[in-house]
């Protein structure tokens, strides 16, 4: 443990040295948090917001709960019976996504997170009539219809978390959100591969294709953000595997705009709701390794509403930089158990730990200050009305409609 710890400190250290740091507990793990809350208070010094903790002020949009995957610890997916039963559309339309999106911009928020299951047309046919009947041929050309409704009513800027994408699907996209994402989970195979494992059954988890979307979304210079699941069986060495593989296609590209490290949540209607919660300790320890790894310049993000109030600040001290999308209005439907804390509580929150909750937009300061090289031109005005243009972070505004693409 010293020699890792060392190594964390002064070097990079390598993949046994990094188990031995995600296993660290007690005195070890608050020597782990020291180093890593170094790394990221000398990060955010360098860029000029010494102390700032970000957050997006965001509408969480459910565009359709439909998946071809069956993902263990999946609370979200659903089928088209239930949703029959319930009375419920096999996506929302247009109308209700605009109803959420013009109520958060009374709000003051800024992001529209479009949240879907993977190309449910390629399981359910129910799915691919609803687009059909729609003048739509696949659920990623929905999608971009309501992303490019939600520009032009609300001004609302979209970041689009539909799943596995091919280059080709990505750039058709890239038009009509300067941000996207979609979390790496994990790289073991095993966890795909093997009958009973959470990403069984579930062709969008294979570790392969998810690196190859990462790749692909790096070659379309589109700002990525994407992020390891925490507590979902796999070992201490495919943790640290995930990581590296983070850090590796960031080094490639530049563009991953921020890394979330979120911790399993056990739900009652899955699979694994009698797998035990991510322990703490190993999630804190994931968290600071992660910084560490990822190094003083990456946006660690860890959810505040996965955890208690007093561990936020745990997730502080262990060198996180940004909350996430946070929501005055809806629920992370991901997550709908756990609802958010109150953004003046959440300020606090902060503040207790000597920091200052700084609202952004979804896309990360140095992609809007870059501009066009990151953000298509079509959305310059859209992210100008709602960026403040000395920061790259969010203006106090309310935001409202404009035609898209605001420059051809
Ligand atoms: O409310 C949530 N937001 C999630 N977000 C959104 C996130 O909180 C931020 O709004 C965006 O990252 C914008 O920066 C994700 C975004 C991604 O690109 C990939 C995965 C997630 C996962 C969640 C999630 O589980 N719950
Ligand atoms: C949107 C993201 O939410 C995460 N996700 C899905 N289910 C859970 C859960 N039970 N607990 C925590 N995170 C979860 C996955 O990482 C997915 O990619
Ligand atoms: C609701 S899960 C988030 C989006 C996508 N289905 C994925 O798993 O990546
Ligand atoms: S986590 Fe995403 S891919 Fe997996 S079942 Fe849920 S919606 Fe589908």
């Amino acid at each position: 443990m010293e020699n890792a710890l060392s190594a964390a400190a002064n070097a990079e250290p390598d993949i046994r040295q990094l188990v031995t740091l995600l296993g660290a507990t007690g005195d070890d793990l608050v020597a782990l948090q020291r180093i890593a809350s170094t790394v990221r208070d000398a990060g955010l010094s360098a860029v000029g917001r010494p102390r700032q903790i970000t957050y997006s002020r965001k509408v969480f949009i459910p565009l359709t709960r439909l998946c071809r995957d069956r993902c263990h610890y999946c609370t979200f997916v659903t089928v088209p019976g239930k949703l029959t039963r319930d009375g419920q559309g096999m996506y929302l339309e247009i109308d209700e996504v605009l109803e959420i999106a013009r109520k958060g911009a009374s709000l003051g928020c800024k992001e529209a997170l479009f949240t879907l299951g993977d190309r449910p047309e390629a399981r359910w046919s129910q799915a691919g009539e609803w687009l059909a009947a729609r003048g739509y041929n696949s659920t990623l050309e929905y999608v971009r219809a309501a992303a490019v409704a939600v520009l032009e009513e609300t001004g609302l800027l979209p970041h689009l978390n539909p799943g596995v994408m091919s280059a080709e699907e990505m750039a058709e996209l890239r038009p009509v959100a300067p941000s996207m994402g979609m979390m790496l989970e994990t790289t073991s195979r095993r966890l795909f591969t093997e009958k009973g494992q959470p990403h069984y059954g579930s062709p969008d988890k294979d570790p392969t294709v998810r690196l190859q979307v990462l790749n692909d979304a790096g070659a379309e210079r589109i700002p990525f953000t994407t992020g390891i699941l925490v507590g979902i069986g796999e070992s201490l060495t495919e943790r640290a595997e995930s990581i590296l593989a983070l850090r590796d296609v960031h080094r490639r590209h530049g563009h991953i705009q921020e890394v979330i490290v979120q911790n399993f949540r056990a739900k009652p209607d899955t699979a694994m709701r009698g797998t035990p919660d991510a322990e703490m300790s190993e999630f804190l320890a994931a968290v600071a390794v992660a910084r560490i790894v990822l190094g003083p310049h990456m946006r660690v993000q860890a959810p505040p509403n996965l955890v208690s109030g007093e561990e936020c600040a745990a997730l502080i001290a262990s060198g996180i930089d940004d909350w996430g999308g946070v929501s005055p209005l809806t629920p992370d439907h991901v997550n709908p158990e756990r609802p958010w804390p109150n953004l003046d509580v959440l300020a606090e929150i902060t503040a207790a730990s000597g920091y200052v909750l700084t609202e952004r937009i979804t896309a990360q300061p140095p992609y809007v200050l870059a501009g066009s090289e990151w953000i298509d031109p079509s959305l310059a005005a859209h992210v100008g009305a709602v960026a403040d243009p000395a920061t790259g972070l969010a203006a106090e505004v309310i935001p409202h409609g404009r035609p898209w693409p605001a420059v051809a």
